[in-house]
């Protein structure tokens, strides 16, 4: 009999989407490992599908859903599911979530694909219910020490690997990194990376001379940007993982007290235009951005967008990184983290690999989801 890790959902949209693909596809590897993802709910901003009986949705289900939302952005109709309730609201996602706890009598891992700051406070509630969480949204462990608390509380039993370095997959888990040093009693000292996939690709394109509004554009088709790209390019989105790994280092400090230098002027601020009013704007960046290229390659440098995180104070921006450093030699949405600990005191410890997209972000997703096997009996 399979271990069954129950499921639900939070968010259908790019990551969500390729998550519920890719539970899907490995059905045949988990299976031969003794496991089964089985998906109880899937949630996005209006509605909520279950399954009929209690029972986990089927896989055609799972694969209407990511059809129908990529396709139409609707759950589809007609489904072999229990209920879809439309005017779905945060408040009454915990009491979801524990009616499923309470009627399979068994736990739950709530996986968090949103991008919502609002379900920060309906997550503390279900942490308090005792389930695991994952979270690919950083906004809940970056928000109120409320809710922070709340989720941090659960120890091993809530897992965030993909808020920082979406692309571990397997392969290169930052969190689970800093948190064996850390419970080894080493203390860390520094860490310095390039943490922002977008920012990434876009700094290292502008050395091949092509323009920002363009790589810009490029970055948001490919699925690297947030949904909304100024999350990115105003810096917020690295300010918000230096944040979760400075948190993680017990530092009581909030997203005001990053330092975070913005690439793009207050003219083109969200509460002035929309996404597609601000991508039309760009290229009014593009000359400066060029100029600032140059200047820097004059002086045999390159411009990488950096987060450093030191006596407690983290600071993100551009930096010019000489040409033949391992953060100048990065190209493409690479990310790079170099962490300087009582032990890795001169040569860092160095994790670096493709960074964002949806494909990479969803395999995250679901490793932290298997991580969590042992929860479920
Ligand atoms: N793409 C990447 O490379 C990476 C992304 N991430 C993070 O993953 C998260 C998801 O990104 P992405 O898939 O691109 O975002 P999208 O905007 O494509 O999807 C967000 C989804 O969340 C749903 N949603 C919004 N509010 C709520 C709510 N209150 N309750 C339930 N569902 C809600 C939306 O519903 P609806 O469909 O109805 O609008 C939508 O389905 C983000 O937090 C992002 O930062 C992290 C690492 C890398
Ligand atoms: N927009 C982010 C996606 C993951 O966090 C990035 O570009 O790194």
């Amino acid at each position: 009999m399979a271990r069954k890790i129950q499921l639900t959902l939070l968010g259908c949209g790019g990551v969500g989407r390729q998550l519920l693909r890719h539970i899907v596809s490995t059905r045949k590897l988990h299976e031969d490992q003794g496991l089964r993802v089985a998906v109880m709910a899937v949630v996005d901003s209006k509605s909520i599908v279950l399954g009929e009986k209690n029972e986990e949705l089927d896989d055609t289900a799972l694969l209407q859903i990511s059809l129908a939302k990529e396709k139409n952005n609707q759950m589809p109709a007609g489904l072999n599911a229990r209920a879809v309730r439309k005017e779905y609201f945060d408040a009454t996602l915990a009491a979801a979530i524990r009616t499923i706890t309470e009627e399979t009598g068994r736990p739950l891992v709530v996986a968090d694909c949103t991008a919502s700051e609002k379900i920060g406070q309906a997550l503390a509630e279900i942490a308090d219910l005792n389930c695991c969480i994952v979270l690919a949204n950083k906004k809940p462990l970056t928000s109120s020490f409320n809710v922070y608390d709340r989720i941090a509380a659960l120890n091993r039993r809530y897992r965030c690997e993909s808020t920082v370095k979406q692309e571990v997959g397997a392969a290169l888990p930052v969190i689970a990194t800093l948190n064996r040093l850390l419970n080894s009693g080493d203390s860390i000292r520094k860490i310095v990376g390039a943490l922002s996939g977008t920012l990434g690709f876009v700094m290292s394109r502008l050395e091949y001379g092509e323009s920002f509004s363009d790589i810009v554009r490029q970055a948001k088709e490919l699925g690297y940007t947030e949904p909304d790209p100024r999350d990115d390019l105003g810096g917020m989105d690295v300010a918000r993982k230096a944040l979760i790994m400075a948190r993680l280092m017990g530092w009581r400090i909030n997203l005001e007290d990053v330092e975070v230098e913005c690439l793009y002027p207050p003219s083109l601020a969200p509460k002035l235009m929309s996404t597609m009013q601000f991508l039309k704007g760009l290229p009014e960046l593009d000359l400066p951005m060029r100029n600032r290229v140059k200047e820097a390659a004059a002086r045999g440098c390159v411009l990488r967008y950096v987060a450093t995180i030191e006596n407690f104070h983290c600071k993100v921006g551009i930096v010019e990184q000489p040409q033949q450093s391992a953060l100048g030699q990065l190209h493409g949405s690479d990310n790079l983290v170099e962490i300087f600990t009582r032990c890795y005191s001169t040569s860092p410890l160095v994790i670096k690999g493709a960074g964002a997209g949806n494909d990479t972000t969803a395999a995250g997703v679901l490793a932290d989801v298997l991580d969590l096997q042992d929860y479920f009996g």
